[in-house]
């Protein structure tokens, strides 16, 4: 569903992907761990169009991005660090005009509000002004667009920095019903731990380049953070 192919990207004489290969299926959790400036940014980028690769494709349910990145669109959900919600608007109506942009049908309160509550968004705030949202109110909206707009492919930019212990275990539970629903994600995460917890398939990349992938579960949380060092080690020469 989200697949990348010998994908590249220079900025001037800076390779900031090499030569990337990722293939997500449907019902799979990628996330994509790496140091500042790994590249997992641009990898995003690249998958939504962003971005023009320098080489090689990326493609969203067959579809080659560059060719047309409008279709690919229309099937990803894009989570960036920040959820951007109209501050005076509540979370109903910013649902209704996102939805709204994204052609998606019947959109009555009605059904508004069953996205949101499926969401994890509590009645009480469905119609409070946006401008008064935490942060894990507002990414619970976008959870309720992906839900509204059935996104076949989730990219997700780290979506639980600076979010509470609590707040990151009701995102990362909400996540796991995107997978169940069949949709095919990919997180770039600094949360070792909970990447471990959620993916299906974790990936380290430096310096553009994916060093490594493996199945979540094939290790456990210790020896993916001793992992995790060991690579990032690697790159200071210690
Ligand atoms: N528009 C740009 N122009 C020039 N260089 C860029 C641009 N965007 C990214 N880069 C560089 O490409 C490299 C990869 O950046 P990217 O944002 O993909 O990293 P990242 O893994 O997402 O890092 P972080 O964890 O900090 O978000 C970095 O060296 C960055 O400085």
């Amino acid at each position: 569903m989200l697949r990348t192919q010998a994908l590249s990207k220079t900025f001037g004489a800076h390779r900031a992907l090499d030569s990337l290969d990722l293939d997500i299926a449907p019902g799979e959790i990628f996330c994509m761990l790496g140091a500042n400036g790994a590249g997992k940014t641009t990898t995003i980028k690249l998958l939504l169009g962003f971005l023009k690769p320098t080489s090689g494709q990326a493609l969203v349910d067959g579809i080659d991005v560059q060719a047309d990145p409008a279709a690919a669109r229309r099937r990803l959900l894009y989570l960036p660090e920040q959820v951007a919600l109209y501050g005076e608007l509540s979370g109903l109506e910013n649902l209704r005009y996102f939805a709204g942009l994204a052609g998606v049908p019947d959109c009555t309160p009605q059904r508004l509000r069953g996205w949101l509550e499926a969401a994890g968004v509590p009645p009480a705030a469905v119609d409070r002004r946006a401008g008064g949202y935490s942060k894990g109110m507002r990414q619970k909206v976008a959870i309720a667009l992906a839900i509204a707009r059935s996104a076949r492919g989730l990219l997700l930019d780290e979506p639980t920095s600076g979010l509470d212990p609590a707040a990151s275990a009701e995102f990362h539970r909400l996540l796991l019903g995107q997978r169940d629903a069949g949709a095919a994600v990919l997180m770039a995460t600094h949360d070792l731990f909970r990447a471990r917890e959620v993916a299906s398939t974790i990936g380290i990349m430096r310096d553009g380049r994916l060093l490594r992938s493996f199945k979540a579960q094939e290790l456990s949380a210790r020896e993916l953070e001793q992992l995790y060092l060991d690579e990032m080690s690697a790159v200071a020469g210690v």
